[in-house]
């Protein structure tokens, strides 16, 4: 591809980025000097050891925090005014659902801030609700939900605006092994259905693999990029894939990127 066209394809652009946190005479440098691209489609997992900056690098993409000293783009755009034209949907870890609002009605609560018809989403609802696997339970309010469709609620309601981008920081590092690895199986399907550009803080380096196409690296104090690491597992992956050697050969080289008794295993 020649860089022309590469640079057409990318979706979100970090060049020189730093953060610092605290006041003068007792500054933290968390992020220091953090460039790397996302390409359109592409699902781009961050991983490192803990406190190394990822939920801040996600935060800065995001709008909630700005950087110190660098520029981030969002489709050529400030994140801020693709934030304001809601063009990225974030899942955080934990999400928060209005227990008093049923699945359908939480999807929903985005259109309603801005002021939308629900009547007019109607049909666009119903297939994000098919997409992740809620359709039967759309009427179910939070409480009636496992760990796992809460989750999925999060998902959708991050969707419901159709956002090219998709945000999501360690949504599934409260769950239990099996609901997890079900997890990211569906969030491989989900990404294949929207083809959304994804950007995900990694709790595993096993996850990062299972669902990546390529892995950025963070080493710590200051946070900056170590490595970055094209996953070549194709478009199926299955549970088998977690199987091959081709797996256990990429998760065992980026364990070894990461300093000794990281907990990102
Ligand atoms: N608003 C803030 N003010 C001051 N320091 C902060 C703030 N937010 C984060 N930090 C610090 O920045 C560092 C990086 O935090 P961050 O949560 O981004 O790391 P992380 O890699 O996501 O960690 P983990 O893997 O444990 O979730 C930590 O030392 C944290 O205490």
């Amino acid at each position: 591809m020649n860089s022309d066209l590469a640079r057409h394809n990318v979706e979100i652009s970090l060049e020189g980025v730093s953060m610092v946190f605290g006041k003068k005479g007792k500054q933290v440098v968390v992020l220091q000097d953090i460039t790397f691209d996302v390409k359109q489609h592409e699902f781009v997992s961050l991983i490192g050891p803990a406190g190394c900056g990822k939920s801040t690098l996600l935060r800065l993409m995001a709008d909630l925090l700005q950087p110190t000293k660098g520029h981030i783009t969002i489709q050529k755009e400030h994140p801020r005014e693709v934030h304001l034209r809601r063009k990225f949907g974030i899942v955080l870890e934990n999400p928060t659902l209005f227990e008093w609002r049923t699945v359908r009605e939480n999807m929903e609560l985005p259109l309603e801030l801005i002021g939308h018809s629900r009547a007019l989403y109607k049909e666009r609802m119903d297939h994000l609700l098919d997409t992740v696997g809620l359709m039967k339970f759309s009427d179910y309010y939070p409480w009636q939900l496992s760990s796992g469709m809460r989750i999925r609620v999060a998902i959708a309601r991050a969707l419901s605006l159709d956002p090219p981008v998709l945000f999501m920081d360690e949504p599934f590092s409260a769950l239990d092994e099996f609901t997890k690895e079900k997890l990211q199986l569906e969030l491989l399907e989900i990404k294949k259905k929207t083809n959304k550009t994804i950007v995900f803080v990694a709790h595993r380096i096993s996850e990062a693999v299972f669902l990546s196409d390529r892995i950025i690296v963070i080493s710590a104090h200051p946070g900056r990029v170590h490595s970055q690491h094209h996953i070549d597992l194709g478009v199926s992956r299955t549970p088998q894939t977690r199987e091959s050697e081709l797996f256990h050969d990429l998760t065992k080289a980026i364990r070894n990127c990461l300093p000794e008794g990281s907990d990102a295993l």
